[in-house]
């Protein structure tokens, strides 16, 4: 029989996971629950058959997989409901929470439950999240059926716990940093010329397929700039007037200033 996967807190990113499972072939929309406090702004979902509701609850008591999708400091709120049911059978538990550590979730929990903390991006939507993963108690094939789900919305790779922070600054806020490159990249295209939509349309297959060719070929991105940057040409002459802005730096920067973040 096909697991039941409930995601408690269906935002803005337990709703991308969830049209990213949708859009599996094999996977039931009837195998899906998905709870939020306001059910009515989920009705994308109801028609498909998938389960709608505002009862956390009645979503674990279903679920063999349930995924927290709730702000971190939901997580006690939702733990605090749903205990006895985690206690009275077995359920693989997957926080997607930022910065809740294992053990903070197990201090809320029986010590023996299964705990996952998961960090996907919102690309999971169109099956291309990036997903970091890091647990406790769990089973070899626990371990193999999770990271299976994640791989179903896109990519996933276990890590070290102490590396979650940094890869919910890289993966999931990297997404909105690319996104804001592509932003900047349009501005500048419309202003030499182009009309908006013409700009966004060269501008998202010209990243896809940079982020494509270093996929593809394994490569490092200095590399191919080398060949694209012609001695004495403009490509060079861009580059380091982006860099004389502090181009590199500005990333760089950001990537901290989001990483002291999660930190505090
Ligand atoms: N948005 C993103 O790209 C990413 C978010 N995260 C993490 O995922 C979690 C969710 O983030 P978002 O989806 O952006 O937040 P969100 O605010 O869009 O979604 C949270 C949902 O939980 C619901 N909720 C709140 N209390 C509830 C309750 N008692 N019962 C049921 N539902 C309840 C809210 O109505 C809301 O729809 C956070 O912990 C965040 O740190 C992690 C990686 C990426
Ligand atoms: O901005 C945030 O706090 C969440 C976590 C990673 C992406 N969004």
């Amino acid at each position: 029989m096909k697991k039941s996967i409930a995601i408690i807190g269906s935002g803005n990113l337990g709703k991308s996971i969830a049209q990213g499972l949708l859009k599996n072939e094999d996977f039931e929309p009837s195998q899906l629950i998905l709870t939020r406090r306001n059910p009515a702004n989920l009705s994308e979902f109801t028609s498909r058959g998938v389960t709608i509701s505002s009862d956390n609850r009645l979503a674990a008591e279903k679920a063999d997989i349930l995924i927290l999708g709730v702000k971190p400091f939901t997580i006690p709120v939702i733990l605090d409901e749903i205990k006895d049911i985690l206690e009275s059978k077995k359920i693989i538990l997957i926080s997607l929470a930022t910065g809740v550590s294992l053990n903070e979730i197990a201090q809320q929990t029986n010590s023996s439950q299964v705990i996952f903390r998961a960090m996907p991006n919102i690309a999971a939507d169109i099956q291309e999240s990036i997903t970091c993963l890091c647990s406790r108690n769990e089973t070899v094939d626990q371990k193999t059926e999770v990271e299976n789900l994640f791989n179903h919305i896109g990519q996933s790779i276990s890590i070290d716990e102490s590396l979650m922070e940094a890869a919910t600054v890289l993966g999931a806020c990297g997404i909105a940093y690319v996104l804001r490159f592509i932003r900047a990249m349009i501005q500048g295209g419309i202003q030499i010329g182009f009309d908006s939509d013409t700009a966004s349309k060269i501008v998202n297959q010209t990243v896809k397929g940079a982020a494509e060719l270093m996929i593809k070929n394994e490569m490092h991105p200095e590399e191919a700039i080398d060949k694209v940057t012609t001695p004495k040409g403009c490509t060079i002459v861009g580059l380091n007037e982006m860099e004389h802005h502090g181009f590199s730096s500005s990333m760089v920067r950001g990537v901290l200033a989001s990483y002291e973040k999660i930190e505090k």
